[in-house]
């Protein structure tokens, strides 16, 4: 019998399953279960989806990640050229277009917003999590083991898909926060994310070791980097005090 929902089995072309229970994704998340919970119910991503988040806070995050964008691009092209099917490489430079225009405009829009100038964006020293995202991203890129770039892209992504839909509704009324949530929980995203999860599941058994590694230590740089807008949040307020004190 050949119809729709029972073609024929071969080998060659057999569709991958669709992400689930008992694929490779799944069970690396499982084996980080702790700290993928602790990111996804961070306090800032709960101050975040309450619209409450300090605008320091924000302010202090978002510089942090419009700088680790260039890097993240170094990421998708080592998945562009590693990657084993000319679909999967079609689809990484459609969203290489998509990182370097939309989220771009987000990034200077909401700098705007919150006050912050390009003298203050470069006058803030990378965290320690930063460092080590640009760090992770080269690394992998530089593996050509397009298993290892799955590993570290899939975190980036799904991890933030699985705290921003989880957002309550209606989301709240500044467009810096509700444009954020909503960039990472958005029919095009949810499909690429299912993407990543299908590719890896394909592909994870070949080098088991090397992408469970790396998605561990992506896991924790994302912790770390929510904490450290915290740390950032300080350091700004030092700032002003300094400017204040300067002033009198
Ligand atoms: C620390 C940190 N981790 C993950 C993301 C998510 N993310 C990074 S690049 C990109 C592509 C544009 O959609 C997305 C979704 C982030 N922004 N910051």
């Amino acid at each position: 019998m050949t119809d729709a929902h029972h073609p024929t089995p071969t080998t060659a072309s057999a569709p991958a399953p669709a992400p689930g229970e008992g694929g490779f994704t799944h069970a690396l998340r499982e084996g980080v279960r702790p700290a993928w919970d602790r990111a996804v119910d961070h306090r800032f991503v709960r101050e975040l989806h309450a619209g409450t988040i300090a605008d320091d806070v924000m302010a202090g995050y978002l510089i942090q990640d419009h700088r680790f964008l260039d890097a993240f691009l170094q990421l998708i092209g080592g998945a562009i050229a590693s990657a084993d099917t000319p679909a999967a490489r079609l689809r990484f430079a459609t969203f290489a277009g998509e990182v370097a225009g939309d989220e771009n405009t987000y990034f200077l829009r909401a700098f705007d917003a919150l006050g912050v100038s390009e003298s203050e964006r470069e006058s803030t020293p990378d965290t320690p999590a930063t460092t080590g995202f640009l760090a992770i991203f080269r690394e992998a890129a530089e593996t050509s083991d397009y298993a290892a770039i799955l590993a570290v892209l899939l975190v980036t992504e799904w991890l933030y898909w699985d705290w921003a839909q989880r957002a309550p509704r209606p989301l709240p009324t500044s467009f810096v926060h509700a444009e954020w949530i909503d960039l990472h929980d958005n029919p095009d995203f949810v499909e690429f994310v299912d993407f990543l999860r299908s590719e890896l599941d394909r592909v994870g058994e070949s080098s088991p070791q090397r992408a469970r590694e790396l998605f561990e230590r992506t896991v924790d740089l994302e912790n770390d980097f929510f904490d450290q807008s915290y740390g950032e949040e300080q350091h700004r307020e030092r700032q002003h005090d300094e400017g204040q004190e300067a002033r009198r």
